[in-house]
C-alpha cells in the first residue's frame, strides 16, 4: 500500500518520518517544496530531517497516485485542497489529520471529505501527539476512526509502528470532535495561567470544558467512551497542561497580555467561533467555548470572562 501525506508542516512531516520508519513507500507533498528539497527540513519543524524513503513532491496528481491520502494541512484550507484534486480519488483512503470545525460549513473534516470527495472512503488519525514526539519516535497512542470497519483495520496496520500504537473506532464524530474542541478549552486554560490564576482554576475549566465537549459530540451523535478515550480526555489533558501546545501558548499569551506570532497555527479560535454559531443553531449551553471565541477576537478580557463564568447561576453537576 503507498502513503501520500498533504501538507508538510509540522504534522505532515512528522507523520511521513514516522511511517517511512515502519518501512512503506511514502511521498510528502507541499505547496512549495524549495525548503524540504534542499535542506530536507520543514520550516515548520526545523531540526527534524526528512530520511531518504520519503519522497517530496509540489505535483498534487503525483500525490493521488498513492492508495492512502493522509491530509494534513489545518482545518480551514482542507476544502481548498481537496478541490484541487482534479481526477476522482474513488477507491482511495483519506484520513483527515486536522483537528477543527470548518467555519464555512460548521462541520468536522470527515464531513467535509464526505462531501468533496464521496467516491473515496473519509477517516480521521486523532489523538494526544506532539508533531515533535512522532517524528523523535516517542511511543504514543492515537485513534484511527473510520465507519467502515474493514478499512479502518487496513488503515490501523498501515499506519501503526512499534512506538505509534493505534486503535481503531467506527466513531468518526466523536473522534473529531473530541480533537477539534479540546484545542478551544486548551486556550481558555492557558488564559487563566499566563493570568497568574492556579492549577485548581485550570482543573476547573478542564472538567467543565470536558463537560461541554461531551454535550455537543452526544448532540451531534458520537458515544460517550469515544469523548473519554484518547481523542477527548487523552488529547484535553495533553493539550491544556503542556507549552509544546500551540493553542495553550496562544492562550498564555492571552492571559498576559502578550502579542501572539500570527503564522502559528492556532485551530481553536477559529474553531471556538464554529462551535459559538453551531450552539446557538442547535440551542446547547456551551459557555466556555463561546468566552474563548469572545477573548480570541479581544471582545472581552480574562478577567471580565471569568467573572462571567463564574457569576453563571449555581446548578447541578
Ligand atoms: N503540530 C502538531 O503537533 C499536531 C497538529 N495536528 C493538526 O494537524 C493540522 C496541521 O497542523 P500542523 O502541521 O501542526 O500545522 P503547521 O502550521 O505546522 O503546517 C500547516 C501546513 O499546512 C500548509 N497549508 C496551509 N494552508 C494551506 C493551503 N491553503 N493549501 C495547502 N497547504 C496549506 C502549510 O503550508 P506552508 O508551510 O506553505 O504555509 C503547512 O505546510 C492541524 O489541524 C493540527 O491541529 C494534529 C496533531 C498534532
Ligand atoms: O493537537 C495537538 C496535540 O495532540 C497539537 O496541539 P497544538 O495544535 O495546540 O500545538
Amino acid at each position: 500500500m503507498s502513503i501520500a501525506v498533504i501538507g508538510a508542516g509540522a504534522f505532515g512531516t512528522a507523520l511521513a518520518i514516522s511511517i517511512a520508519r515502519s518501512g512503506a513507500e511514502v511521498t510528502l507533498w507541499a505547496r512549495d517544496t524549495s525548503a524540504l528539497q534542499s535542506t530536507r527540513q520543514s520550516l515548520r519543524l526545523p531540526g527534524v530531517t526528512l530520511p531518504e524513503s520519503v519522497s517530496v513532491t509540489g505535483d498534487l496528481a503525483q500525490s493521488a497516485l498513492a492508495d492512502t491520502l493522509l491530509l494534513a494541512t489545518p482545518m480551514q484550507s482542507l476544502s481548498t485542497v481537496l478541490d484541487q484534486f482534479d481526477t476522482p480519488l474513488s477507491g482511495k483512503a483519506l484520513v483527515a489529520c486536522c483537528k477543527g470545525i470548518d467555519l464555512n460549513t460548521l462541520t468536522g473534516p470527515a464531513e467535509v471529505l464526505s462531501r468533496l470527495k464521496p467516491e473515496a472512503t473519509p477517516a480521521i488519525l486523532t489523538g494526544p501527539s506532539f508533531a515533535a514526539d512522532i517524528a523523535r519516535g516517542l511511543p504514543t497512542a492515537l485513534t484511527l476512526a473510520c465507519q467502515d470497519e474493514a478499512i479502518g483495520r487496513s488503515l490501523q496496520h498501515q499506519l501503526a509502528t512499534p512506538a505509534l500504537r493505534l486503535y481503531r473506532s467506527t466513531d468518526v464524530i466523536g473522534a473529531e470532535l473530541g480533537g477539534a474542541l479540546k484545542n478551544v478549552i486548551a486556550i481558555a486554560c492557558g488564559a487563566c495561567i499566563g493570568q497568574g490564576m492556579g492549577d485548581s482554576t485550570r482543573a476547573a475549566l478542564m472538567t467543565r470544558g470536558f463537560a461541554e465537549m461531551t454535550r455537543l459530540a452526544i448532540h451531534l451523535g458520537a458515544r460517550s467512551e469515544t469523548l473519554s478515550g484518547l481523542s477527548g480526555m487523552g488529547d484535553l489533558a495533553l493539550t491544556c497542561m503542556s507549552e509544546q501546545s500551540r493553542n495553550y501558548r496562544f492562550g498564555l499569551a492571552l492571559g498576559q497580555e502578550k502579542p501572539f506570532d500570527p503564522t502559528i497555527t492556532v485551530e481553536g479560535a477559529k474553531t471556538a467561533e464554529a462551535v459559538t454559531r453551531l450552539a446557538q443553531q442547535i440551542g446547547l449551553d456551551m459557555p466556555i467555548c463561546q468566552m474563548v471565541h469572545q477573548l480570541s477576537t479581544g471582545s472581552v478580557s480574562v478577567t471580565d470572562a471569568i467573572r462571567t463564568l463564574l457569576s453563571r447561576p449555581l446548578k447541578e453537576e
